[in-house]
């Protein structure tokens, strides 16, 4: 949609107020650490044919089962988008706390969301800083921002308040996340159903379709903007330099923005230990979710991770990042019995016995009920229908920080 010169005048104007600028990456950090080179899909070859989709399938499929971490390039946002949402991620924090507690993501905003366990972690709107405590009563020091219902533009445009710099940046918003649907995550998808040797296209058309307005038969999920501010000396001590705790992602694919700050951390499933990700400018690191992992009994992986504080040569920038944690229709049954994948049968991937079969729904409201009250440390796994799942570990066995 083309914009008037008074509306363009009046973005202008929004975005001086909000201090609207260059995002700008904290130079690479010389720390000398352990990288983890994920491995890169390049889904410029996506449409080359089904031979080099075969081939971008099979160094998938061992990401997948080994950490259950890639990094795609050649997604289809130019650099110059990408640097433009880091901008008014950037800007969306720069706002008062009154709006910050106003636009508080913990509340129910409308019908669609209302029987769900929304909280902090995936309602609309702010998680502000400090939220959250960690070790020795310590409160945390990342903020977001989330966003619901980009695939249903009447409900994304119309029907949910948005704090005013938001407001002025809701188109960008929905092309990003939205893209990243239909667009990247389809392709991720695909080459998902070559590896589950099921017809392409399966997953996507079965699992995550979007639905114009239709937000039952739509696959669902949500956006983040992510703000870590700079931490001293005192709060490294107190928190074993946690920025985010260890967990895997409740959903089924998580898309994160790679930046410079040498920060995220894998638990490797081979070693057990914490390896740092490597960054990749204009890279999107895609992860795998409980759901994956659920609906494959086991085959992808679902890895944990953690944001571990700056190292000194970065300690001084804030680190910003946009994320898409997406799910599919809330209907599923998440266990491999709804894939009917001859690959998973024959390498005896099933349904554990005695377990029942559960649906995206059950395990999201379960899943919230725990993750989105609660700010306490947890110290055990939890296991929520015979399933385990690992959240907001600091500090204790089997998630050392
Ligand atoms: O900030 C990041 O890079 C990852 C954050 C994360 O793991 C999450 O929000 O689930
Ligand atoms: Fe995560």
């Amino acid at each position: 949609m083309q914009m008037t010169s008074r509306q363009e005048e009046k973005v202008q104007q929004i975005r001086e107020k909000y201090n609207f600028r260059p995002f700008v990456d904290a130079p690479a950090s010389k720390e000398k650490v352990d990288l983890l080179d994920l491995t890169i899909i390049d889904l410029s070859k996506f449409d080359e044919g089904p031979e080099t989709r075969k081939e971008l399938a099979t160094t998938l499929e061992k990401a997948l089962t080994e950490y259950g971490f890639f990094r795609v390039v050649n997604h289809g946002f130019s650099p110059e988008f990408l640097d433009h949402m880091k901008s008014v991620s950037q800007s969306t924090f720069e706002t008062t706390d009154e709006v910050k507690n106003k636009f508080f993501a913990g509340e129910k905003k409308i019908e669609e969301d209302k029987d769900l366990e929304l909280g902090v972690i995936r309602g609309t709107g702010f998680k502000p800083r400090g939220y959250w405590k960690y070790s020795n009563d310590t409160p945390d020091n990342v903020e977001f921002y989330n966003f619901r219902h980009f695939l249903h533009p009447d409900i994304f445009h119309n029907r949910i308040e948005y704090p005013e710099f938001v407001q002025y940046h809701l188109e960008d918003v929905r092309k990003y996340f939205s893209e990243l649907h239909t667009e990247v995550q389809r392709k991720v998808l695909t080459l998902m159903d070559i590896i589950l040797e099921i017809p392409e296209g399966t997953l996507y058309n079965d699992f995550f379709p979007a639905i114009e307005n239709d937000t039952l038969n739509s696959g669902t999920g949500f956006g983040r903007f992510l703000l870590y501010h700079p931490v001293d000396q005192e709060y490294k001590k107190k928190t074993s330099s946690t920025w985010m705790r260890g967990h895997t992602d409740a959903g089924a694919l998580t898309f994160i923005l790679s930046q410079s700050i040498l920060s995220l951390q894998i638990r490797s499933y081979a070693d057990n230990q914490w390896k740092y990700v490597s960054h990749v400018p204009n890279s999107i690191i895609v992860n795998i979710g409980d759901t994956f992992k659920f609906l494959t009994d086991g085959y992808f992986k679902s890895s944990i991770h953690r944001v571990h504080t700056a190292p000194d040569d970065q300690k001084d920038y804030t680190r910003n990042t946009v994320i898409y944690f997406a799910s599919p229709k809330l209907d599923v049954y998440m266990d491999s019995g709804s894939l009917g994948s001859p690959k998973l049968k024959r390498l005896g991937y099933k349904l554990n016995d005695g377990l029942e079969r559960i649906t995206v729904r059950q395990w999201d409201e379960a899943k919230g009920k725990f993750f989105n009250k609660t700010s306490a440390n947890r110290k055990t796994n939890l296991t929520l229908y015979g399933r385990e799942s690992v959240g907001s570990l600091i500090g204790e066995n089997p998630i050392e920080v």
